[in-house]
């Protein structure tokens, strides 16, 4: 069974003078599929969507969206996809109700749709505050409502979760996970790893306006094959006993832990078990920021 695509960009480039912000880009993104656009500041992220919601025309390169090309400007795509831009615009001492009931009436969309919205992005008890007196990540979750108030198929982010203080970003995360639970495709960029590791289906990482590598988190950080650090406290045993137990291949150890590395966790688990050794023991396994570096030789800077 194959299926649906919602989105295929097919080797798209996109120069801004002598400087190429999108050189030879190509991904697909199914129906229902929650999929990340990943990587540093200028890697070329915001442009891609652009692109791929038929804001810009590429140089070369092609897009279908819904089944249809996005260019030249193709209204009839418009109901069936939702935008939120980067930075959202909206209109002046209207409250967080009539942002929503203006750009739903764009649409002919019922006001039973308006509560609808601002339940689901938690801003029901905020209905009638101004939108300038909405917090940061009230703000965030107002646009996401606007984007989605005319029930689009596939609804674009640009950092939904950018600027936020870790509380209103966990929030968020609850808002998108309950539209993908809908059914609707989220195309999503972030400078967040971390974050698009709990929430994306599939994450394309790129840098200097290229994908470097594109697959679901788990299966980037498993080829990865990197070790895994078992952290113990500092005194928890000598060195050189550490350095014996089965799958350790190596020990260091500072004031503050005691870190074994291995690629068989579960042996020298299990023997620090028997040994009664597990007290305040912490395990970190290689995350998409270990991807990054081993992709670009560099470490990861949002
Ligand atoms: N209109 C423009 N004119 C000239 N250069 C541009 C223009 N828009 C973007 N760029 C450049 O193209 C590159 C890619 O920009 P883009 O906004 O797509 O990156 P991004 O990955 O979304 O970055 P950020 O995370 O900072 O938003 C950057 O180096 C940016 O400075």
């Amino acid at each position: 069974m194959t299926t649906a695509r919602a989105l295929v960009v097919d080797d798209i480039h996109m120069s801004y003078g002598d400087f190429k912000a999108v050189d030879g880009v190509s991904f697909e993104v199914a129906e229902g599929e929650f999929f990340g656009i990943l990587g540093p500041n200028g890697a070329g992220k915001t442009t891609t969507m652009e692109i791929a919601e038929g804001l810009r025309e590429p140089d070369s390169g092609s897009i279908e969206l819904l089944g249809e090309s996005p260019f030249p400007r193709n209204l009839a795509l418009l109901p069936r996809m939702g935008v939120q831009l980067q930075a959202s615009a909206f209109f002046e001492k209207l409250t967080a109700r009539e942002q929503l009931e203006t750009f739903g009436s764009l649409y002919g969309v019922r006001s039973a749709r308006i509560d609808e919205m601002l339940e689901l992005v938690g801003l029901a008890d905020k209905a009638g505050t101004q939108e300038a007196k909405l917090s940061g990540g009230q703000r965030q979750r107002l646009s996401i409502a606007c984007a989605l108030v005319h029930d689009p198929d596939i609804v674009f982010l640009d950092e939904p979760t950018a600027a936020l203080d870790p509380q209103s970003r966990r929030n968020l995360w609850d808002v998108l996970r309950a539209i993908q639970d809908r059914g609707k495709t989220i195309v999503y960029t972030t400078h967040y790893l971390d974050e698009a590791e709990v929430l994306c289906d599939r994450v394309a990482i790129m840098d200097h306006g290229r994908i470097l590598a594109l697959d679901t988190p788990a299966r980037l950080v498993r080829d990865l094959d990197a070790a895994t650090h078992v952290i113990l406290e500092p005194t928890s045993m000598p060195v050189t006993e550490a350095r014996a137990l089965p799958g350790a291949d190596n020990v260091a150890v500072d004031e503050t832990s005691l870190t074994i590395a291995t690629r068989r966790p579960a042996p020298l688990l299990a023997a620090l078990a028997e040994r009664g050794t597990l007290d305040g023991l912490q395990v970190r396994t290689a995350t998409l920021e270990d991807v990054f570096l081993q992709l670009t030789g560099r470490e990861y800077r949002a």
